[in-house]
């Protein structure tokens, strides 16, 4: 069985055990660490007492006479054996006294009845519950154990980065305590047990001193308390001191001490060190025992709920690959709110099913994404559904679609079959969108009035972006084909008159011909950096056909072969925010793009670079040959010299001696990748056929599963929940 197999088991329980007993371990931590303070105060007390010389007589007397009073339970001279503080249930005992006056000084006792109680507590939680302390002694030692194994110290300032922290670097320390514990329970090194003699007839504190002082010097006696079986245990420092036991008999010497395992457990071996050697270790303990339920328990809570807007009726949520349905989303919850409608927005694939019955409406405005499926963040929705979740849920779908394509609004459809399979009613007939959804978005919102009496204000569709007009200014093959068989790849600039305003990953649409469907391109340029610009990485697509004639995608060869320089072209800017570069540039990026994926990513670099500030970024670029598909490699070098780029990695996957996917790049470097990732917070963003993006995403989970100390199914979904959430981002093609 090797180790990977067991590592998520050995994951499990320490998570498990350590939610389950975490209320123990606070309450047998925080004692003990109270507990730290006793040999402490004791070593200091003795210190600044110096040698403390009781007149017994005089305090057998006062204890005699108080004792014909109410009883007492304990005494300890105090103030260098001038007075006594005494342990009394009777509130006009206990108190400390003047022991040559007989008079009280003080109402309350010292502190050593608090410490008794404390150890009470610590040993039973003052409930009788000892076997259940004895038994979380076994489990926070093993649990202690397993820790080390299921990931490297690595130091990020996280709640579970400090939990490793703590875990790695006091871990010799941290063990002392649990480690005492079960050798304590299991009776070993607890030094020479000495049979305990027992009193026929209880034993009063003041005539235990009176016996013990015919036998023995008593003149530094430390305390004396009652003990079992009717005895009074005394203790007494000095040369010649020690632990006795006074029957009504006589004395007997405790000899062998309380055993090396007791003491290192009590932290009294050393006085105010070994106390306070063992406040740190509660400390470091309670530290563990926190930071590992908060970082679980916060995870917890993300996992279950979305903020979404208290005491709203509605809720518009939307499924979005590109940005369109998001859009629409969001002015179809300004309509609602403008019409008095109490509404929430919110991505889907952020809502847990259960939060729909919240709502008295769902609206779900869905695109399209691949060959009929649903786009990528709505996933972790989808597969939380289950028969039932959303019973009596009513719902309205709009579905955006094209019908050039094989699955018209496949995505949606999808979407609405499931939310009637978990037990949703639909509560208006799902409107589709062909292409513009704009005259459809209007339509189904006067549907939604008509049909379900919603009250809307006034909202337009939001634009679908610029429409512009673009001359082709300049073209270059990107890919060499002297080198071999490479993939056909240009850069293509394309200028506009007049300004424009767009981002790097915004998507250019071109229509190739009238009536057909528009082709979008991944703009690799910034109108931060020049505004008439758009530079464009575009492959020619081509075919055969059955009498072998060579044939070249619409738009692409009309880019690449078709267009003279200076054609000009009708097109449509698109904003894509979700693909967009962070608006802060010094946030860190993973940018990782295959073959004419790579598209955007040189306008991210170029657009950080002239912000003046660029922050972290790394590239990971694959193709097929290495010499001849290294699609803008003097630029991306430049990059990486100029600082532009903090790291670029290659994978090359028909190279004889690199033969490497990108997947495989990112496991090699998974170390840092996974510090990218949890340390500087980075942002990945995925370029490239589908198949590849769900390889990278493979990647991350594996990523996850090795340094994350989750499972791999909890990784699959932790990867799922940071599309859905924005962390990884997804422009993905077929
Ligand atoms: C790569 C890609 C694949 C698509 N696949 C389909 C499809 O299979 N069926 C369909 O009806 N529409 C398909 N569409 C069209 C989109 O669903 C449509 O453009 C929608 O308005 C996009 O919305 P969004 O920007 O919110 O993602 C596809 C669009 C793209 C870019």
């Amino acid at each position: 069985m090797s180790f990977a197999f067991i590592k998520p088991l050995l994951i499990s329980f320490h998570r498990w055990i350590s939610i389950v007993l975490a209320p123990v371990f606070v309450l047998v931590i925080l004692s003990g660490a109270i507990l730290s303070f006793r040999p402490i105060l004791s070593d200091l007390s003795s210190r600044s007492a110096g040698t403390v010389t009781v007149d017994v007589a005089a305090l057998g007397a006062l204890i005699g006479k108080l004792e014909a009073q109410g009883p007492v339970s304990a005494i300890s001279p105090a103030e260098g054996g001038t007075s006594v503080d005494v342990v009394s249930d009777a509130a006009d005992i206990a108190g400390r006294w003047d022991i040559a006056s007989a008079t009280r000084t003080r109402t309350a006792a010292g502190g050593g009845d608090v410490f008794r109680t404390v150890e009470m507590f610590h040993k039973s939680l003052l409930l009788g519950l000892g076997l259940v302390v004895e038994a979380a002694s076994f489990a926070m030692l093993a649990i202690m154990i397993a820790g080390p194994f299921l990931a490297w110290l690595r130091f990020r300032g996280t709640l579970i980065g400090w939990h490793m922290a703590i875990g790695w670097c006091l871990l010799p320390v941290t063990l002392l305590s649990p480690v005492t514990a079960v050798l304590m329970t299991l009776g070993v090194g607890a030094g020479a047990r000495v049979p305990l003699p027992r009193a026929e007839r209880p034993v009063a504190i003041s005539r235990a001193v009176a016996t013990a002082a015919h036998d023995m010097d008593l003149t530094q006696i430390a305390t004396a308390r009652r003990f079992r079986g009717g005895t009074v245990m005394l203790q007494v420092a000095g040369e010649k001191g020690g632990a006795f036991v006074v029957t009504d008999k006589g004395v007997t010497a405790l000899t062998g001490g309380p055993g090396l395992v007791k003491q290192i457990h009590e932290g009294t071996w050393a006085g105010v060190w070994s106390g306070s050697l063992n406040l740190v270790v509660s400390l470091a303990l309670l530290g563990l025992t926190v930071t590992g339920f908060a970082s679980w328990f916060g995870r917890w809570r993300r996992n279950r709920s979305v903020p979404l807007a208290a005491g709203a009726h509605i809720l518009v949520a939307h499924a979005s690959q590109t940005g369109t349905a998001a859009r629409l989303a969001a002015a179809t919850a300004e309509a609602l709110a403008g019409g008095g409608e109490k509404v929430a927005l919110a991505q889907l694939g952020t809502v847990k099913p259960a939060d729909l019955s919240r709502f008295r409406l769902v609206l779900l405005i869905a695109a399209t994404t691949g060959e009929g499926h649903v786009p990528d963040g709505a996933r972790p929705f989808v597969k939380a559904l289950r028969p039932g979740t959303i019973a009596g849920v009513r719902f309205a779908v709009l579905g955006l679609g094209d019908q050039s394509y094989a699955h018209f609004c496949g995505g949606a459809e999808t979407l609405r079959t499931q939310l009637l399979a978990a037990g949703g009613i639909e509560a208006a007939p799902m409107d589709r969108a062909d292409g513009n959804p704009a005259a459809a978005w209007a339509a189904w919102i006067e549907t939604l009035q008509a049909v379900l009496g919603l009250r809307c204000g006034t909202s337009s569709a939001p634009m679908g972006g610029q429409h512009v007009a673009l001359t082709l200014k300049e073209r270059h093959r990107l890919d060499d084909p002297a080198e071999g068989e490479t993939q056909e790849t240009w850069s293509i600039l394309l200028e506009s008159e007049e300004d424009l305003a767009f981002r790097p990953g915004d998507l250019l649409r071109l229509s190739p011909g009238d009536g057909e469907r528009e082709r979008a391109y991944s703009i690799g340029s910034s109108s931060r950096v020049d505004p008439r610009r758009i530079e464009l990485t575009v492959r020619l697509h081509t075919w055969r056909d059955e009498a072998g004639h060579e044939g070249f995608g619409r738009a692409s060869g009309q880019l690449i072969r078709g267009a003279p320089t200076g054609c000009h072209f009708h097109a449509r800017v698109d904003p894509h925010p979700t693909f967009n570069p962070p608006a802060d540039p010094t946030w860190p990026v993973i940018m990782i793009g295959a073959g004419s994926g790579i598209a955007p990513f040189p306008g991210f670099i170029g657009e950080r670079k002239a912000s003046g500030r660029p922050g972290p970024a790394w590239l990971f670029f694959g193709n097929r040959y290495r010499n001849g598909d290294f699609l803008w490699a003097e630029r991306f070098k430049a990059a990486a010299k100029d600082g532009s780029l903090t790291r670029l990695d290659t994978a090359f996957s028909r190279d004889a001696t690199d033969g490497k996917h990108i997947q495989a790049r990112l496991e090699e470097a998974s170390e840092e990748v996974w510090r990218w990732l949890m340390d500087k917070k980075a942002v990945v963003y995925i370029c490239g056929r589908r198949e590849m993006a769900r390889g990278v995403e493979e990647a991350l989970s594996a990523i996850l599963v090795a340094h994350g100390k989750v499972a791999p199914d909890a990784a699959h979904d932790e990867v799922e929940r940071w599309i859905a959430e924005g962390r990884i981002r997804i422009d993905a093609f077929d």
